[in-house]
């Protein structure tokens, strides 16, 4: 599990212990980082020109630090103090001690920008508030060539949110100390840090708010069919999904079903016939389910079919067209239940769900906020769809999904999606576990139908890798996935 953790508890942590070895733990991390990435890319460290882009906190000093420590092996180091006067003065001292050379003007800077094999982004890091300064801000757009390191977080990302609020650099790889911050995992954010590398420095942080499963984890949760196993006791799911408008969504969300793990699909709906056709494994029959799955294309049939799934006392996954519908009945409609629900949204029906206060892209752009909002409000667990998706409980907990890539935005991979959480949900997981499962392995098999370096996929192609992703996991793969977790 990777954990990440809020400024607020950062700063305690680092409260905790004392200053000077935390910065020097830190600079060591960071400028071997940097030492790597050199020598990688130019064979050595000697001779190469790295620029220092410092701010006035301690990013700024941690990368002057760094840079002192580079030019110490040979490097060309320039720096600007974007803050001049307020730059860290032990520092600052450093790094002029090491020979390296200090302007204050942003030609100068910009012309070193361009050249430099490794910049050091050390303008803000989590005392950042507000979007960049116009001074700043040019280096987010500014051309380069050469490698751009973010000191702790890209400058201009929020690190407790993932929120963008204006100009913010983009990093080729974040290297970040102590512990990960929500906004190195969760888009946009997360889509300026790159290759993530975390330093350790000794903090002991106490639970983390946000989490993201690796690898082990989801080893460890997948049910497994024992010896004794039949396809009851594996989990039946009922779905309430397609219309004659849309069947195509109940073949794709019955695919997820049975390639996630269902002992037995029972399909309620109109283009039966499709259904039993494409996956004859499909049983029509009324019967006891593990968990309901209803929404997915399920059009006029919506109002009957999610009264039928909220009045069972089994988990109820909600989908599609039956967010629409409970967007217009408001969270009212799940206050009677016992059992768990779980609510798969999209960003548009994430919006409406909240009452149409906000936009879609309102939503996208503050994917931790509006997903803690809605799970607080419908008492239930959340599953917003999209890059990064997130999983919020309640309490506001959430599990940022690491896999998946952008070619899953395709029509009718949500259907895959819903059908596999329910296995999950019937083969006996919570929904705070199945939510966060099914979309890594949605996600990492979305990755492997695309391949390296991607081509387009269909929903059906995604279903189709679902074993694949589902054997990735168990043999241990790789660890991080698509948010660059892995170091
Ligand atoms: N603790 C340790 O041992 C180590 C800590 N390290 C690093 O320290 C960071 C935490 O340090 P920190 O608290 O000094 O905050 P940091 O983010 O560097 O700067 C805050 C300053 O920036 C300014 N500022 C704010 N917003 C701004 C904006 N939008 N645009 C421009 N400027 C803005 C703000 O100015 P003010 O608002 O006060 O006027 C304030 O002066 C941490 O993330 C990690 O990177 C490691 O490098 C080494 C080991
Ligand atoms: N940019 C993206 N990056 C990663 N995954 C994405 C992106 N856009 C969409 N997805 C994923 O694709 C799926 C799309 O689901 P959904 O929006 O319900 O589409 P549909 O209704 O057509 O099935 C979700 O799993 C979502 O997380
Ligand atoms: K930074």
């Amino acid at each position: 599990m990777r954990h990440a953790h809020t400024v607020e508890q950062v700063r305690a942590a680092e409260a905790a212990l004392a200053p000077a070895p935390l910065m020097e733990r830190a600079v060591a991390g960071l400028a071997a980082a940097c030492a790597r990435l050199l020598t990688r890319r130019r064979g050595r460290v000697y001779g190469s020109a790295l620029l220092v882009l410092a701010g006035s906190g301690d990013s700024g000093g941690g990368a002057l630090f760094a840079g002192a420590r580079l030019a110490g092996r040979g490097a060309a180091v320039s720096a600007v103090l974007l803050d001049p006067g307020r730059a860290h003065p032990a520092a600052l001292a450093a790094l002029r001690a090491a020979g390296g050379r200090v302007t204050t003007d942003q030609e100068v800077g910009l012309a070193d920008f361009s050249r430099a094999d490794l910049i050091l982004d050390g303008i803000v890091g989590i005392g950042g508030r507000g979007g960049l300064g116009p001074a700043a801000a040019v280096y987010a757009t500014a051309p380069r060539a050469g490698l751009l390191v973010a000191v702790d977080l890209p400058s201009g990302v929020d690190a407790d949110t993932g929120e963008v609020p204006g100009a913010a650099l983009r990093a080729d790889v974040t290297v970040t100390f102590g512990t990960y911050k929500p906004g190195l995992v969760v888009d946009p954010g997360a889509g300026h840090v790159g290759a993530l590398h975390l330093v350790p420095i000794g903090l002991r942080p106490p639970q983390a708010p946000v989490e993201a499963l690796q690898h082990a984890d989801l080893a460890a949760l997948l049910p497994r069919p024992a010896t004794e196993s039949d396809k009851y006791r594996r989990g039946v799911v009922g779905l309430l999904a397609g219309s004659e408008r849309y069947p195509g969504a109940a073949l794709l969300a019955v695919a997820g079903a049975l390639r996630g793990g269902a002992g037995a699909v029972r399909y309620q709906g109109r283009p039966a016939e499709e259904v039993v056709r494409c996956h004859p494994e499909v049983l029509l029959t009324a019967g006891r389910v593990q968990a309901w799955v209803v929404g997915p294309g399920s059009g006029d049939d919506t109002p009957e079919a999610l009264d039928d799934a909220l009045a069972s006392e089994v988990p109820v996954l909600v989908d599609a067209d039956g967010l629409s519908e409970l967007a217009r009945r408001g969270p009212g409609a799940l206050a009677g239940r016992a059992a768990p629900t779980l609510l798969t949204p999209h960003a548009g029906e994430a919006a409406r769900l909240l009452g149409g206060t906000v936009t879609a892209d309102q939503v996208a752009a503050a994917r931790l906020r509006h997903a803690r909002e809605l799970a607080a409000r419908f008492g239930a667990t959340v599953l917003l769809k999209g890059s990064s998706t997130v999983v919020a409980r309640p309490d506001g907990a959430v599990r940022v999904n690491p896999t998946g890539t952008s070619w899953l935005a395709t029509a009718g991979s949500g259907d895959v999606l819903a059908g596999l959480a329910g296995a999950l949900l019937a083969a006996g997981l919570t929904p705070w576990d199945a939510a966060p499962a099914a979309a890594y392995l949605h996600g990492l098999a979305g990755r492997l139908a695309a391949g390296e370096p991607g081509a387009p996929v269909t929903a059906s192609d995604v279903a189709a890798a679902l074993p694949a992703a589902w054997r990735d996991v168990a043999e241990g793969g790789r660890p991080g996935g698509a948010a660059g977790l892995g170091d």
